[in-house]
């Protein structure tokens, strides 16, 4: 162990294993964890240390190995796709695999939307992967606006069949991960065409390779889509469909039913599987920040630089602007782990009553989990680049783990659900009950009795260690800017306009107000969450800094939101900050603790800098000799550079 990471750990104010255990739900979780994970480390196929010396398709190649493997695991230990343990392994991969798009949402999208004589015929088939599908929705034109979808699925009576048919260069699908090699089969989203009428998008099972020898069916030309920023594992493909027939069966009809059409009681139940990835998404935000900053934390006790005090090269933890930038992301990581787990008990609620077919439900989950995905994975790919840069020159080496967070993370703000679009869908429901009140759910209860209070109650460092009145400082930023925001809509339309051109006109400031509610929320979830947990009272000490930062670095941050509605002053404002700086003198010695209570194992970081000895620099050595480059004393390309060197170009 290197000397800097054990006096760190030395100075800790809290047991580690508590917070472990905490952050695990019970200590009996962390052992399951543990055990799953050790499952999969101790299995070289997960081996990642040439991971950037391997060519695209040997990566693909590995990424079918791993599958292979977890497949074969799983049905060793008895693990259901559908399982917290799967969830956990999958996460412990730390790669996508080619077949998740089947398991995360072609077989949950059978499970949602299937009749009770589909799900027993096709179930079976998935979860023994006979078949292995992907959930093809997107296309080259359109991703974003479902009903401009174009692929079309025409019921012809004659033969009780769907004639599925990518019109144009601009309906095929592009994206659907595990299209273009892996998969035989795909849930489609089509236009339903019955008797000369259009009833929209509707979900439909196409067969796309022959069971036999992989090769795609008559009519379908499929593919992967080339190289992108990150998932290299992942075969996201294009699809093109040419008069391809489908028995009637195939079209998923729990809540529809097609020839004779029966629409759904709420025709938004067909996007039920999207909404079940934003939920899981606001925790692997969690997950993503909390694996950066242990690398980051980890690296600025270890590293050394300039001097505070002349002849004393301090650890480059020690400057305050170092912590200003890092602790901030431990406590969020930790706000949105709590996040998390509050949109998975809401899920499973709403699951629930959709099950006792109370659909109405879906609406304020699709609210709350649209505006969470788009804040979560937006503020965490920001924080990851913070902890990237936190770690200086060698931030940018692939040593560093950081670009495997980064690849594959980056698209979080695209993928199921553009990140503004997300937010504006959420901003509509916010807005409607503002509108309506007394619909308002709990989470946004503040609008059912909307208070504009005129001004803060702080006056000393103290008050701004109160959680009420953090809360409701947020509270009032987010009420502020809805209803001024709700004034605008409303004298745009007015003076005319009608309501699309206006919620246009006004989108900026609908943006900000969702936002504001997004931030308004979390705060509260967090402190409500220590609030509920048993702990011992070191541990509670140290919790409650962590919490008390992150909502007072939140107001720093958006100081001028604050502000602008007079309800803070500028006094406030610098209390907030005085606060925010004895907060980080107090995490500080607990910092490296706080990031080893993540509990990431150094196989799953697979970074130089964030191990767990904080052996840094011999990490980075060994790492550097590894470089194909340095296979020999003397590049084979030397003839290129004697050419130049000796002028005889
Ligand atoms: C190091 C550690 C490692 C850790 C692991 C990390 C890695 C994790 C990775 C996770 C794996 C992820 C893999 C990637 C998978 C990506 C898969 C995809 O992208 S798949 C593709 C994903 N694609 C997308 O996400 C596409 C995004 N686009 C859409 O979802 C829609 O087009 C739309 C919502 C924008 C509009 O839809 P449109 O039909 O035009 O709607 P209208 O305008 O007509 O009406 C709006 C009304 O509908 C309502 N409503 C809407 N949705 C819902 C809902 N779900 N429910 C209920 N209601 C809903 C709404 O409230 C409103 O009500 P009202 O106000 O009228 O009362
Ligand atoms: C890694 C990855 C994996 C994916 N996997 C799958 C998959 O398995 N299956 C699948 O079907 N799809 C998949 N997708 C596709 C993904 O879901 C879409 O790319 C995503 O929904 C965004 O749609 P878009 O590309 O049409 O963006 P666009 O909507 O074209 O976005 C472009 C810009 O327009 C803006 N914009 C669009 N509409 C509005 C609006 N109404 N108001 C304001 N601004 C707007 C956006 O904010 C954005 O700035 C994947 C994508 C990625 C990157």
């Amino acid at each position: 162990m290197d000397a800097p990471l054990l006096k760190e750990r030395e100075r800790a104010t809290f047991n580690v294993t508590e917070l472990i255990h905490l952050l695990n739900g019970s200590e009996e979780e962390t052992k399951r964890r543990k055990e799953l994970e050790s499952w999969l480390y101790n299995n070289p196929v997960f081996r990642q240390d040439d991971r950037y010396q391997i060519s695209r398709e040997e990566v693909y190649e590995r990424g079918l190995q791993k599958t292979r493997e977890l497949v074969n695991l799983c049905r060793r230990k008895n693990i259901k796709f559908d399982s917290l343990d799967f969830a956990r392994l999958n996460i412990s991969t730390l790669e996508e695999l080619p077949f998740f798009l089947h398991v995360i949402m072609f077989i949950p999208t059978i499970r949602g939307q299937g009749t009770e004589e589909q799900k027993r015929k096709w179930l079976p088939l998935a979860e023994d992967l006979k078949i292995l599908g992907t959930y093809a929705q997107t296309e080259l034109g359109h991703g974003t606006f479902l009903r401009g979808l174009e692929t079309k699925a025409t019921y012809d009576v004659s033969s009780r069949e769907f004639i599925v048919n990518s019109p144009t260069i601009t309906s095929m699908k592009w994206w659907p991960g595990g299209l273009g090699k892996t998969c035989n089969y795909a849930v489609i989203a089509a236009q339903l065409y019955t008797k000369g009428k259009c009833y929209g998008i509707h979900m439909f099972i196409v067969q796309l390779r022959s069971l036999e020898d992989h090769k795609p069916l008559p009519g379908v030309t499929i593919g992967d889509i080339g190289n992108k920023y990150g998932f290299h594992t992942v075969d996201n493909g294009f699809l093109r469909l040419d008069n391809v027939r489908i028995p009637y069966e195939n079209m998923l009809m729990r809540y529809a039913k097609a020839c004779d059409y029966i629409p759904p009681v709420n025709p938004k139940i067909n996007y039920g599987t999207m909404t079940s990835i934003r939920v899981d998404l606001v925790k692997d935000a969690s997950v993503i920040l909390a694996a950066a900053s242990t690398i980051a934390i980890r690296y600025s006790a270890v590293r050394h630089q300039t001097e505070i005090r002349p002849g004393e090269e301090p650890p480059v933890l020690d400057y305050i602007t170092q912590q200003f930038k890092l602790f901030p992301q431990i406590a969020t990581a930790i706000a949105f782990h709590f996040a998390g787990d509050y949109m998975h008990r809401i899920y499973d609620k709403v699951q629930s009553e959709i099950f006792d077919g109370h659909l109405s439900a879906i609406t304020e989950l699709h609210g709350i989990s649209a505006g969470l995905k788009a804040f979560t994975t937006d503020t965490s790919i920001a924080g990851v680049e913070i902890c990237r840069r936190a770690c200086g020159g060698h931030g940018y080496s692939n040593a560093s783990g950081f670009q495997r967070f980064y690849e594959n993370w980056l698209g979080s703000a695209t993928y199921e659900g553009e990140n503004t679009v997300m937010y504006l869908q959420a901003a509509r429901y916010l807005f409607k009950c503002y509108d309506n009140p007394k619909e308002a759910p709990e989470t946004m209860s503040y609008l059912r009795y909307p208070q504009n209070k005129m001004e803060w109650n702080v006056k000393s460092a103290d008050d701004v260690s109160n959680y009420a009145t953090l809360i409701t400082a947020f509270e009032q930023r987010a009420l502020s800017k809805i209803s001024s925001t709700a004034k605008k809509l409303k004298n745009l339309t007015h003076y005319g306009m009608n309501r699309n051109d206006a919620w246009n006109a006004a989108s900026v400031d609908i943006l900000h107000s969702i936002k504001a509610h997004c931030h308004y929320f979390i705060v509260k979830n967090y402190m409500q969450s220590l609030n509920h947990l048993k702990m011992s009272s070191p541990l509670r000490q140290v919790m409650t800094a962590v919490a008390l930062l992150y909502a007072n670095y939140g107001i720093d941050e958006h100081a001028g939101d604050f502000l602008e509605s007079g309800f803070m002053n500028g006094k406030q404002i610098n209390l907030v900050r005085a606060k925010i700086l004895q907060l980080l003198k107090e995490i500080r010695v607990n910092a490296v603790a706080i990031v080893d209570s993540f509990d990431f194992d150094d196989r799953f970081l697979r970074s130089a800098l964030g191990a767990y000895d904080g052996n840094v620099y011999n990490r980075l050595f060994k790492w550097a000799k590894l470089s194909p480059l340095n296979k020999t004393e003397v590049h084979s390309s030397y003839k290129y550079l004697r050419r130049i060197l000796q002028s005889k170009l």
